[in-house]
């Protein structure tokens, strides 16, 4: 889903917010700029703990006896959105289709001077469950899972994938106001062709993107923007034919734009993720699920029936075991997995960086810390600290690839095996993306080692994707281990748990929206 093609069909419609919170109307202005009338959208929004519903409280006493059951536990945001499509030829129809989003929120504990002073502030009179998270309210708020805008009162991202199955899965697409779905039949051709579009065009979608990149379209379009196909083709040294078809496929999943004249240029999509050399660049790790996740998904029925990774079928042998995420051996191979790292740590390493105050230790260790991107992150974010990247010497030599132009020296690089070799000495271990490669076996070995290098009071910081306790979310989690490689999806229950078997408490837990979630953890 292209999030900004998806929102701008809602342009020159006339929608109707059914509903008086000015926060979704804002929510939904700052989204598109709305003209004309088409749609109804109304919204409601619930909080639920212990089996209870709460509601706007009437009062402060009824925001005390709300809040003060919300203290110190795990609830629930739910938003109901009702969307009402108007259609209209000789009568009008309409269409309704209905969705919910839930959203996981965990409050600190709150005193009672805390609660009244934040009741006595008037923040939580209209709202659901009596605060306010994208304001005063935010201070007493642990923990969110899930979507953050569905607490503050409409689910964007979820309401921005109904109007991507309406509009470009629906027979009935209202740009041509021609063939009016009757209310018998609520959405279930839009299902129907959801049903059908998606395994024949999700991977084309993404044979295309795999493509466009791998041939560095974005790059050559940022650098030279206005080519037109034969330009372009002559420039990637490919068919007329074949060049024209992928610009025009790239044009309708809005990665290029064209205007009248046939001439291509990135969209900011592309500008912003898809070229090389830009600050959040996906370019590597788009290449590397290219190479390496979708030959190794392409022999999941396999993988399923045996219960076993299929590397060896989709690779070949790979001789060094440590590059096993990896296709090949070659320096080009590792280069490849060192870039898609690499770029997922530039952006999530803030977001871990300063998920917790870590202002008492001076020196960290990231260990497996790759090409240093996520310590950079640590250093920038935090003066006085600094970190040692310790990974596989294979790693370590190829460094210099990534050294970012402008840093302050805080970051240095130790090669050595974390399973073999003495770790370096530090106030902090780093534990980003490691443990879930990892068996349980595998995992005590590494932890032990850890708390033997660890002094009372050493801190832990671990950052992975955290599974809800049912195992039921998140997805990309989920699909991850059908890779059936040796290591394991956890919750952070069950990390706090290995944890505490090396003598580590956990302290903290944040789930974020961006890709990691992470933990902190002392030696006791
Ligand atoms: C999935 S990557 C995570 C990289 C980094 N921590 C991040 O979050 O961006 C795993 C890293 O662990 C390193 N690694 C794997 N086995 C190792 C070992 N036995 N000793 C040291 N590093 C190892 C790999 O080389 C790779 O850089």
């Amino acid at each position: 889903m292209v999030l900004n093609p998806v929102i701008s069909k809602l342009a020159g419609k006339l929608v109707v917010l059914a509903s008086a919170s000015p926060r979704r109307l804002e929510i939904l202005r700052s989204a598109k700029h709305l003209k004309t009338p088409d749609i109804v959208i109304g919204a409601d929004t619930i909080v639920s703990v212990d089996g209870m519903i709460l509601e706007k409280p009437l009062d402060k006493h009824d925001a005390y006896r709300m809040l003060s059951s919300l203290s110190g536990k795990e609830h629930s945001v739910f938003t109901g959105v009702a969307i009402v499509l108007c259609h209209e030829k000789e009568k009008v129809d309409y269409q309704l289709i209905e969705f919910h989003e839930e959203t996981k929120v965990k409050f600190a504990d709150l005193s009672e001077e805390m609660l009244w002073e934040y009741i006595n502030s008037g923040e939580p009179m209209d709202k659901a469950g009596g605060y306010g998270i994208q304001a005063l309210g935010g201070m007493l708020v642990e923990y969110v899972h899930g979507d953050f805008l569905n607490v503050v009162g409409f689910p964007l991202n979820h309401f921005c994938k109904q109007l991507d199955l309406i509009y470009n899965f629906s027979t009935s697409s209202l740009d041509q106001k021609s063939e009016p779905v009757p209310l018998a039949q609520p959405s279930h051709s839009i299902k129907a062709h959801f049903v059908c579009a998606f395994p024949s065009t999700f991977p084309k979608m993404l044979q295309a993107l795999f493509t466009a990149s791998k041939l560095c379209l974005f790059d050559l379009l940022h650098s030279r923007p206005g080519l037109d196909a034969a330009q372009v083709a002559q420039e990637i040294k490919a068919s007329a034919k074949g060049t024209g078809c992928l610009l025009e496929a790239c044009v309708s999943l809005g990665l290029l734009k064209t205007c009248q004249k046939p001439v291509y240029e990135n969209t900011n999509l592309a500008t912003d993720f898809l070229r090389s050399d830009a600050p959040f660049s996906l370019h590597g790790y788009i290449q590397h699920c290219n190479e390496t996740i979708w030959p190794l998904f392409s022999h999941l029925e396999s993988a399923v029936q045996e219960g076993t990774s299929q590397r060896e079928k989709a690779f070949g042998k790979v001789t060094i075991s440590n590059f096993r995420e990896t296709s090949s051996n070659s320096r080009e191979g590792k280069l490849r997995f060192m870039k898609a790292m690499h770029n997922i740590a530039n952006i999530t390493g803030k977001t871990v960086a300063t998920a917790f105050n870590l202002r008492d230790y001076k020196t960290a260790c990231d260990i497996g810390g790759c090409t240093g991107a996520m310590a950079y992150e640590f250093t920038k974010a935090h003066r006085g600290l600094s970190v040692i990247v310790f990974d596989l010497p294979a790693v370590v030599e190829l460094n210099e690839f990534f050294r970012p132009q402008h840093t302050e020296n805080r970051v240095s690089f130790v090669a050595g095996d974390f399973f073999k070799d003495e770790l370096p000495k530090a106030d902090l271990y780093i534990l980003a993306r490691i443990l879930h490669d990892l068996p349980d076996e595998k995992v005590h070995i590494l932890l032990s080692k850890i708390a033997d290098a660890c002094t009372s009071g050493c801190g832990l910081l671990l950052s992975e994707i955290f599974l809800d306790e049912g195992r039921r979310a998140p997805s990309r989690g989920l699909l991850q281990a059908l890779s059936m490689s040796e290591g394991k999806q956890r919750s952070a229950a069950e990390y706090s748990l290995l944890l505490k078997s090396h003598g580590f408490i956990t302290t903290h837990t944040r789930h974020t929206d961006n890709l990691l979630d992470a933990m902190l953890c002392i030696k006791a």
